[in-house]
């Protein structure tokens, strides 16, 4: 059956997904798309089991139950020439040879991955380039830094262009420009059109990635949505106001932190919060530093969907309002 016949649109299709590990669910209903040709972030706590998932997703473990399917095709049942060439996976653990150069560990996997010495070499050039390793092309991996080792890792990934990216916390020990080298091959693969799927903790990079998101809670996809999509949906604008002494006495509606003060509520207009409290008799008496209104972000978004996520007793039952896929 051909991928566009059977799932127009779709790269990645988990239907009711379910996962144990002895006693322990950490998957339980998943469901998730994702569009082709799209960066999906997926996020979630420590413990979430994002990186069960993408080994489920990646044929490298069973599922309970339920059905996965990558370009239309079983992860479990393909055959292994065309998995290989459909799917790219960086995991966590660095998989590179210590001993091996940078050139040779890009040129052996090329191999592996079924490319010719021809295509090895040309795919191998690129990546060093884009990897900012030219100079350490001929250093062996083991001498590295840690970043670079990352970004070793990563590119052997994307060695043979799969139409499927799976990245693993790809900057982990990364310093700046390592990441900043990472992020830059994500996106050089998602403008050829290669579907990625993104785990980190790090907000600020799938932010500029302008990545959609997923949200794996309580062991489902409990939002997913696009960037700005989730941002304005969950993200609260905020007011903090500083004094140059000890804040004043409680004041209704606010909460101190320090020598500061927020609103102990989402806010609709910072304006008027200021203003409100201005009215106050207690502010009569304190002299006041600074004010800031602080904009809704990812972060805040990313807070208050965790923080909703927690006030539930019962999983799936996580998020009043479930986001489509679309949008950024
Ligand atoms: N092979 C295994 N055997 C038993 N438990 C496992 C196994 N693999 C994962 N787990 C457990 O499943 C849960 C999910 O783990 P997973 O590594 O998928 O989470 P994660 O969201 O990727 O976490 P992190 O952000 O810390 O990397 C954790 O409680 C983990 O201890």
């Amino acid at each position: 059956m051909s991928t566009t016949a059977t799932n127009p649109g779709w790269s990645v299709i988990c239907d009711q997904v379910e996962k144990s590990f002895g006693s322990k669910k950490v998957l339980t209903n998943l469901d998730l798309r994702v569009p082709s040709g799209s960066i999906l972030g997926l996020l979630g706590k420590n413990g979430a089991g994002k990186s069960t998932l993408i080994s489920i997703m990646t044929g490298l473990l069973n599922p309970d139950s339920g059905s996965i399917r990558i370009e239309g095709r079983d992860p479990v049942h393909m055959p292994h020439h065309i998995f290989g060439s459909l799917i790219g996976l960086a995991p966590q653990d660095l998989g590179i040879y210590p001993n091996l150069s940078v050139l040779d560990n890009l040129r052996g996997f090329g191999g592996v991955q079924g490319l010719t010495m021809k295509q090895a070499k040309v795919r191998t050039d690129e990546l060093i380039a884009l990897m900012g390793l030219q100079a350490q092309a001929k250093t062996p991996a083991r001498n590295l830094s840690g970043g670079q080792k990352r970004r070793l890792h990563t590119a052997i990934a994307m060695l043979h262009n799969p139409r499927v990216l799976f990245l693993d916390e790809p900057t982990v020990g990364a310093d700046v420009e390592a990441r900043s080298g990472i992020l830059d091959m994500v996106r050089a693969m998602a403008s050829e059109g290669t579907t990625i799927i993104y785990t980190s903790h790090y907000l600020q990079e799938i932010a500029a990635l302008k990545a959609n998101l997923a949200f794996l809670i309580d062991g489902r996809i409990s939002v997913q949505g696009g960037l700005n999509e989730i941002v304005r949906q969950y993200a609260r604008a905020s007011v903090r106001v500083t004094f140059t002494a000890e804040p004043p006495a409680h004041i209704p509606g606010w909460q101190m932190r320090g020598k500061y003060i927020e609103p102990d509520h989402p806010i609709s207009s910072p304006e008027a919060e200021i203003a409100n409290l201005f009215q106050q008799p207690q502010m009569r008496e304190t002299t006041v530093a600074d004010i800031s209104v602080i904009q809704p972000d990812l972060e805040s978004a990313y807070m208050n969907i965790m923080g909703q996520s927690e006030k539930t007793t019962t999983p799936n039952q996580t998020t009043p309002a479930q986001l489509t896929h679309q949008g950024s």
